[in-house]
């Protein structure tokens, strides 16, 4: 969809509108963007005979809301969205600002000024990027505004009352609605008709492209040679043409880095780093690993762990032991008196239901996994955009199931299709192409060839009953403990290529400098002690982990001055006792394990830290406690997430005070815990 590629630069980033208004919030999730709503507590009381302009307050109050709204959520988790977005509209009659009546006098005040006149509707945007650095929060503010003449035809006094008693007008702009009762009382409107509504999604659009999309001399020298109109409007713009769609350059780079540069180039100071970094680290890939993953959670669905139409979840550790859980899967009540609408309806409503899918079509995770087994990306990269035919020669496959394959893959965002053919799109890019640096491919390789089946067969034993009381990943893990070195060895690429993308985030989420030595516990491969042997110049780490890791490790080392502080120890976090350290770590331990097992490890770090001494839990957050929770995140883990309350509470229980939490990249909520002295 032509649109996509504007309003699909927001899909990785955590979006928040600061307004209450059903009217803006339908207009952007109608235009496929995610994002919270969290309404702004800002006193629309600016002065408005300060203003030159009425537009100028109303992009005034638009960027005071979102302002307000970003320090608020980062005063709070210490964290802000990375986007925010503000509005404000307001009805002028010449330089007079008509905004809310607060009466039905008001309102009929308001009514007979517009009364067989023009009138402006002006609404107010401001785009907010937000960053967060060593607990400061830094903005970049983009702000436009935009214009509608609106002409009401000559009404009659009796009309008048008669809408003003419908009480339509009285929490609207000018005291009407155009959209519902109201728009029976205008004779014309010049200009975009969602303004008026309460938000000009074409110039959102236009300022996004903008902002994430800068002209470059080699674009308009293409559009030349293509003989494509220049056309000033968002929707020539797709990722491929943005990004220089020229075969030749895509080999040699991939769009990717072509992206970047191009983003760079004019991209706001804070979006900047958020999207590249300095140290150019990729943004967490939430959409494209709730992909690989989320079969966990589908497969769940399919053996009535959870209901799929109101997302209830039931414990799967007590129904794999057979007990007899409240309201089970054929409760319907959750279907809210509507039982008879058919299983499809009710998944669309609550997102995807890959459950049902899967008895009918492949499931997307195993055309991804499909995708990536035969290299399709590795191919596309080097030589696209290429045609099915010429995919299916250069894969020896099918053409009619390669085009098959294409086509789904283009559906799931991976792959673009033009007229020239299938390319990679950038998470593909990024993350789908063997030998890139933030590869992914070891994810979907484990998850192809253990996880699934390990889903599979716990959905049979739920079927079949089976008296076990293990958590999925238990299961797993003692899989694997007793397979191959192979089967180690993926499973530790895997956990590899993740940590490279969150261990930054966990390193630097809290200032950790007062701490001489490390444990990171269960740290597979070093990375995560890597990275803070790099942040903090003193740090001593430890990576424990169970024998056959810590062995295999040496092959993911890249040498470089920090190794030296770093050494593996291995062991059982159980049974054996932990290495001596200020400083416990556990990133993406917690969230699997069985209760008492979890207990356990927490009581068993306690008893080794010493007073004064930390404990850092890098975890997938579930979002803060009243906020509309993202069905997504139950998708990255098997297990449930915790929110940061929880996780506080739960270093709390086992002796740590002070606990401070902080949201990292995307999705992971880093705990520090300081241990009080027993
Ligand atoms: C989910 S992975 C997390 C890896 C890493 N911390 C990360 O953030 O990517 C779990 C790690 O814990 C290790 N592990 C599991 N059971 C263990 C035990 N009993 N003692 C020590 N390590 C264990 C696994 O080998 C694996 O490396």
């Amino acid at each position: 969809m032509v649109l996509c590629p504007v309003i699909g630069k927001l899909q990785h980033k955590r979006v928040v509108l600061a307004s209450a208004s059903p009217r803006r919030q339908e207009i952007l999730s109608n235009a496929g963007l995610r994002f919270e709503v969290v309404p702004s507590r800002f006193k629309e009381k600016l002065h408005k005979a300060s203003f030159a302009t009425p537009y100028a307050y109303a992009v005034e109050t638009a960027k005071q809301k979102a302002l307000e709204v970003a320090g608020r959520m980062h005063q709070k988790d210490l964290r802000a969205p990375d986007v925010v977005i503000g509005a404000d509209t307001i009805v002028a009659v010449g330089a007079m600002i008509l905004e809310k009546p607060v009466d039905k006098q008001d309102a009929y005040r308001m009514l007979s000024r517009l009364n067989g006149k023009e009138h402006s509707v002006f609404t107010g945007v401001a785009i907010v990027h937000c960053c967060s650095k060593d607990g400061r929060l830094d903005t970049e503010v983009s702000e436009f505004y935009e214009e509608t003449t609106v002409k009401f035809s000559e009404l009659s006094e009796e009309l008048l009352w008669e809408y003003i008693n419908s009480g339509e007008p009285m929490d609207k702009a000018g005291g009407y609605g155009i959209q519902a009762l109201g728009g029976m009382l205008v004779e014309y409107v010049h200009g975009d008709f969602l303004n008026v509504v309460g938000f000009p999604l074409n110039h959102f659009c236009k300022e996004l492209a903008r902002l994430y999309y800068p002209p470059r001399p080699a674009d308009l020298r293409r559009v030349r040679h293509d003989s494509i109109p220049a056309v000033d409007t968002f929707e020539n713009l797709s990722d491929s043409e943005a990004g220089g769609a020229d075969p030749g350059q895509s080999a040699k780079g991939g769009r990717g880095g072509e992206q970047a540069d191009g983003d760079r180039s004019q991209a706001p100071r804070a979006l900047d780093a958020a999207l590249n970094g300095a140290d150019s680290r990729p943004r967490f890939p939430t959409g494209l690993l709730e992909l690989m993953d989320g079969f966990k959670a589908s497969k769940s669905r399919e053996v009535g762990l959870e209901c799929w139409p109101c997302g209830r979840l039931w414990d799967p550790a007590a129904l794999l032991a057979g007990q007899q859980v409240d309201g089970g899967p054929q409760d319907t009540s959750c279907l809210q008196g509507r039982p008879g609408l058919p299983m499809a309806d009710h998944a669309d409503q609550a997102g995807v239901c890959w459950g049902s899918w899967s008895k009918c079509h492949p499931p997307p995770p195993k055309v991804l996994f499909t995708a990536c087994k035969l290299k399709l990306f590795d191919v596309l990269k080097d030589q696209g955009p290429l045609q099915a035919v010429d995919v299916a020669r250069k894969l020896s496959t099918c053409a009619g199931r390669t085009e098959q394959l294409l086509d789904v893959c283009a559906a799931l965002g991976l792959l673009e299709k033009t007229r020239r053919g299938y390319s990679n799109t950038e998470v593909a890019t990024l993350h789908l192409v063997s030998d890139g640096e933030h590869s992914l491919q070891g994810v979907a390789e484990y998850n192809d060839a253990h996880v699934w089946g390990v889903f599979t067969r716990l959905g049979l034993a739920v079927r079949e009953g089976a008296e076990q009381t293990r958590g999925a990943l238990g299961a797993m893990e003692e899989e694997r403990l007793s397979q191959s070195r192979e089967l180690t060895l993926q499973f530790m690429r895997a956990k590899h290529s993740l940590s490279k993308l969150t261990a930054h985030h966990v390193a630097t989420a809290f200032d950790l400098s007062r701490f001489a030595s490390a444990c990171d516990l269960g740290g597979c491969t070093g990375i995560l002690a890597r990275e803070l042997a790099q942040e903090y110049p003193r740090l001593q780490v430890t990576v424990f982990d169970l024998p056959e890791v810590t062995e295999l490790s040496g092959g993911f080392q890249r040498g470089g001055r920090q190794t030296e502080r770093i050494r593996f120890v291995p062991g059982d976090f159980f049974k054996d006792s932990l290495p001596e350290a200020d400083l416990y770590v556990l990133s993406r331990m917690l969230q699997d394990w069985p209760d008492d097992k979890l207990h356990k490890l927490l009581s068993r770090i306690s008893s080794s830290c010493k007073p004064g001494g930390g404990l850092l839990v890098a975890e997938a957050a579930a979002e803060e406690e009243g906020a509309s929770q993202s069905p997504r995140l139950r998708t990255l883990s098997a297990g449930q997430p915790r929110s940061p309350d929880e996780h506080r509470r739960l270093l709390q229980r086992h002796g740590f005070q002070d606990v401070r939490v902080a949201r990292a990249g995307d999705l992971l909520c880093v705990v520090l815990g300081t241990r009080a002295a027993p």
